[in-house]
């Protein structure tokens, strides 16, 4: 979990906690806006190195919640044939799912600057997209920490 703890204690993630005050009392923009110029997404795309090091931190989560689901209710993943992980981030939970349940087409669904650096997994699709626009076809969503 290293890397999710830098990423939360470093400047950019911290700054908001100092600009708190902007959603109660004043614009109502949000405390990341206010210190970093943009929302969290708009500034990782401008910002590829923060962009990875939010990809890493998930991905190390990611890597303790996804096989606990595996081992605790694989039976949530009986029956399904195609599977898409909106804001998959850099794939590492969906390639883990599809390592455990192969049956399952997964497609990896996030914003177009992640899913272009995203590592290609074998059995998994990858698209770009925003997911308040356009959604592929799927028979199940699934979606962590979104
Ligand atoms: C907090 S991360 C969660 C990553 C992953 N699901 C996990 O739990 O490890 C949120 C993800 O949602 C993606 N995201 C944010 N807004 C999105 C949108 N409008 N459409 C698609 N993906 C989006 C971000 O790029 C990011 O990868």
């Amino acid at each position: 979990m290293a890397t999710l703890i830098l990423l939360e204690s470093s400047p950019v993630m911290l700054a908001p906690w100092h600009s708190l005050s902007s959603r109660v009392l004043d614009s109502g923009n949000s405390p990341f806006e206010t210190a970093n110029g943009k929302d969290v997404w708009s500034y990782a795309e401008k910002n590829p190195g923060h962009s990875k090091f939010i990809d890493e931190a998930m991905a190390c989560e990611a890597r303790v919640a996804v096989p606990a689901i595996i081992e605790e209710c694989p039976q949530v993943f009986d029956g399904i044939k195609s599977l898409v992980d909106f804001g998959g981030s850099n794939g590492t939970g969906l390639a883990m799912l599809g390592k455990a349940f192969p049956w399952i087409h997964g497609i990896h669904f996030d914003l177009p600057y992640v899913v272009a650096v995203a590592a290609k997994v074998d059995g998994v699709e990858n698209i770009g997209g925003d997911m308040f626009e356009c959604v592929p076809k799927t028979g199940a969503a699934f979606l962590m920490k979104v």
